[in-house]
């Protein structure tokens, strides 16, 4: 794959110039590079690229040091890069720092690149590591989500992983050999405390990873061998493209080089199928070492959408057999569907070595560390900032109530039961004075609810509302007696309407007193008035009034119907039985006795004579009906 790598910053330049030397190297020089910054000693320290590829920009601003839209001029560096070769590159590559300064300069770069060139831009995309604050992992995090959204894919190193990596190894391997006496053993590098050759470690890592990856396909007549399943450039671009965070996982082990074993190789068949196996069940081997172990960034297998193996090494040397599995087992951990595999046979090389790159990862424990790290460092920003300005400007502490001599105005007189002939109700009117400030509007007359007083309305003077719904309590002058104001009512100097007033079980009379009680002083007693009763809303308590005769429920029912005195009801056996009249009365029309009947009409005036002798025979209260025969 040709690319064309631009670095960024100080990270960017030396993983750039260290990928430009592999390429150089290897004889395939399929890279393009040039390296950017406003740091002339980063650029001054690079080995391998050329002079020219070399852009560097001044502070313009010294107030500004670090504003990258100001200071770099995006037509010069867009100039600088046209000079290249860039006629048959198959995508860009941006390499970057993240938490640095000059990633800020990637959206700007990416918008002028995207107007002049249709080829796909990846990143690759260094982790900071821990130690170096959280404030820098916060921007990173930043950095990261930006560079997800605006660049085609974008290939993680997590420089923690890996400096711990290689730091517990290459200390390991010190304290091995610091027994052997051995000149060669005592060459072995311990682990570099100086950052600029740290960092020379890491970035050889990175080279090895991704420089592998952009030479597959890419073939010198010199070093490479035909593949037997060739995987071209075409294919590494797919899998890297529109598929978010990438890990490249790359392990190498060196081949026997003994005479011994060449000699050993010749041997028998018996040696030979041996040989397989070990070949494949290295690249197995290799294949997990890749994935669990040396991969750019920790990351899940199966949260991964895209999957690309490619084994490298000397064409005798690449089992298909150890290849078939690794792409079975790489087939059928990814979540997704797209798995690319192919061989990339190198001549005179030592080495095997096998990459497994996953894309379209979901899920990086580093990367969510990151921004969970973000998010602690934004909350801490905000409580200084807070702080800071809580510091510049206090708020003004509360002012002595003293300053304020109409508080107190405001403030309603204590109630002092004993004023109104409160002696014992202290709890119960405490208990309705905290009650008083529901403002739920209340039905009167409901069952169990308890009555507020009306905070719109000024009472004078406070009464005490019992439970008894009849009587109102007023305080009397002296002596503290309650009054019954049903029978008695007190009237105080200045009148004034009750609450109650406004609800029906509260209205009382209103007319004057009638008479003096000069006992009380100012008691009178007035009709007592007929209020209606709490029932009589709900229908509980509804009485008739005594003389409208109530119907008792028997008359429904037909049992027992009694008729008064009179009005006088016929019985229902009048007509069959003699003995029984109806009520005559004076002026009352003599009834008409039909000829048919034979009935005898008694004349008024003779019943008269003859009925006052039968009036004292007969006691039947019904003598006065006319008898008919
Ligand atoms: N792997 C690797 N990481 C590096 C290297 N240099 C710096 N880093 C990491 O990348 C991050 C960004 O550093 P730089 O690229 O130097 O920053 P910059 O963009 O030049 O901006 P400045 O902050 O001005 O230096 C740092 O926090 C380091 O963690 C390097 O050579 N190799």
């Amino acid at each position: 794959m040709r690319v064309l790598a631009i670095g960024l910053g100080g990270a960017g330049a030396r993983i750039v110039d260290k990928l430009y030397d592999h390429d150089r190297r290897s004889k395939v020089c399929c890279m393009s590079a040039v390296a950017i910054d406003i740091e002339a000693n980063t650029l001054l320290q690079l080995r391998h690229l050329p002079e020219t590829a070399r852009i560097f920009f001044p502070p313009i601003d010294p107030d500004h040091p670090y504003d990258i839209a100001r200071n770099i001029d995006i037509e010069e560096v867009m100039t600088r890069v046209q000079r290249l070769d860039t006629l048959e590159i198959d995508a860009i590559l941006l390499c970057c720092g993240l938490g640095g300064s000059m990633v800020d300069f990637v959206p700007i770069i990416v918008k002028e690149l995207r107007t002049s060139y249709v080829e796909p831009i990846f990143a690759v995309a260094i982790l900071p590591r821990l130690a170096e604050g959280k404030k820098i992992s916060a921007k990173a995090a930043a950095d990261l989500e930006l560079l997800r959204e605006i660049t085609d894919g974008t290939i993680l190193f997590d420089n923690e992983t890996w400096h711990d990596k290689l730091k517990s190894s290459l200390t390991a391997t010190a304290k091995e050999k610091a027994g052997i006496k051995n000149q060669a053993a005592r060459r072995i590098p311990s682990f570099p405390q100086n950052p600029r050759d740290m960092y020379d470690l890491l970035n050889d890592r990175i080279a090895r990873q991704v420089g592998l990856l952009l030479r597959a396909g890419e073939f010198n007549e010199a070093g490479l061998e035909v593949a037997e399943i060739v995987l071209d450039a075409g294919e590494v671009l797919n899998t890297l493209q529109g598929s978010g965070y990438v890990s490249v996982g790359y392990a190498a082990e060196p081949l026997p080089g003994s005479w011994f074993d060449l000699f050993n190789r010749w041997r028998s068949s018996k040696y030979f199928i041996e040989g397989s196996h070990e070949k494949a069940a290295r690249i197995v081997a290799l294949a997990k070492r890749a994935v669990y172990e040396e991969t750019s960034i920790p990351c899940d297998l199966t949260s991964a959408d895209k999957a690309l193996v490619l084994i490298a090494g000397p064409s005798a040397e690449l089992s298909m057999k150890g290849f078939q599995t690794v792409r079975k087992w790489i087939d059928r951990s990814i979540a997704g569907l797209e798995m690319r595999s192919g061989d990339y046979p190198v001549k005179n090389t030592s080495y095997v070595g096998i990459i497994i790159m996953l894309s379209g990862l979901h899920n990086i424990p580093r990367v969510e560390e990151i921004n969970q790290i973000r998010i602690e460092y934004l909350l801490e920003r905000e409580e200084e900032e807070r702080k800071s300005r809580q510091k510049a400007y206090p708020e003004p502490a509360d002012e002595p109530k003293e300053d304020y001599p109409w508080a107190d105005e405001t403030e309603e007189e204590p109630y002092r039961p004993e004023e109104y002939g409160e002696e014992d109700g202290d709890e119960e009117m405490a208990g309705e004075a905290t009650e008083e400030k529901d403002e739920m509007i209340s039905l009167p007359g409901s069952k169990g609810e308890k009555k507020f007083r009306d905070d719109t309305i000024e009472t004078i003077p406070r009464a005490a509302v019992r439970g008894d719904e009849d009587t109102i309590v007023l305080p009397g002058k002296e002596g503290k007696r309650e009054i019954d104001i049903t029978r008695k009512t007190v009237v105080s100097s200045a009148p004034a309407p009750k609450n109650g007033v406004f609800g029906p079980k509260e209205i009382r009379a209103n007319s004057a007193p009638k008479e003096l009680d000069a006992s009380s002083g100012f008691t009178a007693s007035v009709k007592p008035v007929q209020r209606p009763k709490e029932g009589t809303m709900t229908g509980e308590a509804v009485s008739l009034k005594q003389g409208g005769q109530r119907a008792r429920d028997e008359i429904f029912s037909g049992d027992t119907v009694r008729i008064g005195d009179r009005p006088q009801r016929p019985s229902d056996d009048l007509l069959g039985r003699s003995g029984r009249g109806f009520d005559r009365g004076a002026g009352k029309p003599r009834e008409v006795v039909p000829s048919r009947s034979g009935l005898n009409v008694i004349d008024h005036t003779t019943r008269t004579e003859t009925g006052k002798k039968q009036k004292d025979d007969d006691t039947d209260p019904d003598d006065d009906f006319v008898w008919i025969t």
